[in-house]
């Protein structure tokens, strides 16, 4: 039987990418929308601002959005994906774990803290585990487990495919696209014609989100990776799809050849929205593009072109669709890893 599931900040440019994503899911069924005050009461097809490319499914339009408060979800919903602002996040999520149920979460609040998984499930689904360290810690019954930022997810599964390499140093320059401001974050005027070398915030994240994804799990505490990386965010104008210029320094020797090979053969987990391949390698080297390329594997792909080396090391070039995989994409597939491992 399908898991009920519920999202909250259902009306907001993520909650409709998850809406399109776990309409025809398997394994999920849609029972339960919040949003603001301001869109509490009314039918989600008033309250949301439909702007995905395809039209409302018929079975969520008509589904009153309720307030983003634990008593407002029927408690028979299993698992809540949350894409709320992250100052929002911050506020309500624990209520709702606290409450009994489980969070599969976007939102960049508590991403860093000790007891709460960052997990993308091709790199580090070990991770999953540290919800019982969390329930110990905090008495939830519910739990909470994040997806990291757009940008992050991008470059750190080509980060795992190369680890046996030895990860020593990496500097990261992004490339990205407007849609990851939110349909209201950048103006037509602000970019249009232009790129803005400046995200808030988002360089640390790629900084310190990727050592924590790639660490290591002892079944009671993480142990952070010691790569060192650093990174340089830029928007530019393309609608959707992260591209990455990466330049790596391993331990070992690592060829060209010996990196495309590692990042071909890096598996896919064995999860309904994990593409296989994960990663696609392009000789092209003018490959991979935001817009011929973003959509592979459904949004959920990785790929990477331009591999060479450079005077620091190994370079290449990688992109992945932002609001797929890099948002949406990334907290269904936590959720079917939840599933999986039993949490729900
Ligand atoms: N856009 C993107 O590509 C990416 C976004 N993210 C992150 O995902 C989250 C959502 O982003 P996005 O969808 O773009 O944001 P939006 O602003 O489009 O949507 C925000 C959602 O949260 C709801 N909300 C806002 N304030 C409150 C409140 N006080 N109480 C309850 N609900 C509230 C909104 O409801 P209402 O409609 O009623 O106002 C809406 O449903 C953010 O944390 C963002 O940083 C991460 C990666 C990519
Ligand atoms: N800051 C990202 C999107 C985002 O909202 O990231 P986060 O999930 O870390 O808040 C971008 O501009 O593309």
């Amino acid at each position: 039987m399908a898991v009920r599931v519920g999202i909250l900040g259902a009306t907001g440019a993520v909650g409709q990418r998850l809406i399109q994503l776990l309409e025809p899911h398997p394994d999920f069924d849609i029972a339960a929308l919040t949003a603001s005050e301001s869109s509490a009461g009314k039918s989600y097809r008033e309250a949301a601002k439909w702007r995905a490319d395809s039209p409302i499914p018929a079975n969520v339009a008509d589904i009153t959005v309720g307030p983003t408060e634990p008593d407002a979800v029927p408690s028979d919903v299993d698992l809540l994906f949350s894409s709320l602002p992250s100052s929002v996040g911050a506020a309500v999520e624990p209520d709702f774990c606290e409450a009994g149920y489980v969070v599969s979460s976007n939102s960049s609040n508590a991403r860093m803290a000790e007891d709460v998984p960052l997990v993308i499930p091709e790199v580090n689904a070990d991770h999953i585990d540290l919800l019982e360290v969390q329930r110990d810690d905090r008495g939830w019954d519910g739990a909470l487990v994040k997806n990291p930022n757009c940008s992050t997810i991008t470059f750190v599964p080509t980060l795992a495919a190369l680890a046996e390499f030895g990860l020593e140093k990496v500097h990261v320059a992004t490339l990205q696209a407007v849609s990851g401001a939110g349909y209201d974050g950048v103006t037509s005027m602000e970019i249009i014609d232009n790129a803005i070398p400046h995200i808030g915030s988002e360089e640390e994240k790629l900084e310190t989100e990727s050592k924590k994804l790639l660490g290591e799990f002892d079944g009671a505490s993480l142990q952070q990776n010691d790569v060192a990386v650093a990174a340089s965010c830029n928007r530019i104008p393309t609608i959707d799809g992260h591209l990455e210029n990466v330049w790596l320094e391993a331990a070992d020797e690592l060829t060209p050849e010996d990196a495309a090979k590692a990042l071909e053969a890096y598996p896919s987990v064995d999860l309904p929205s994990s593409p296989d391949p994960l990663i696609h390698v392009f000789e092209d080297l003018e490959r991979p593009q935001p817009r011929l390329d973003r959509n592979l594997g459904g949004g959920m792909a990785v790929s990477v072109g331009g591999i060479r080396e450079s005077t620091f090391g190994l370079q290449y070039n990688c992109l992945a669709h932002n609001t797929i995989r890099g948002a949406a994409g990334a907290s269904v597939l936590n959720g079917e890893l939840l599933l999986e491992n039993g949490y729900l």
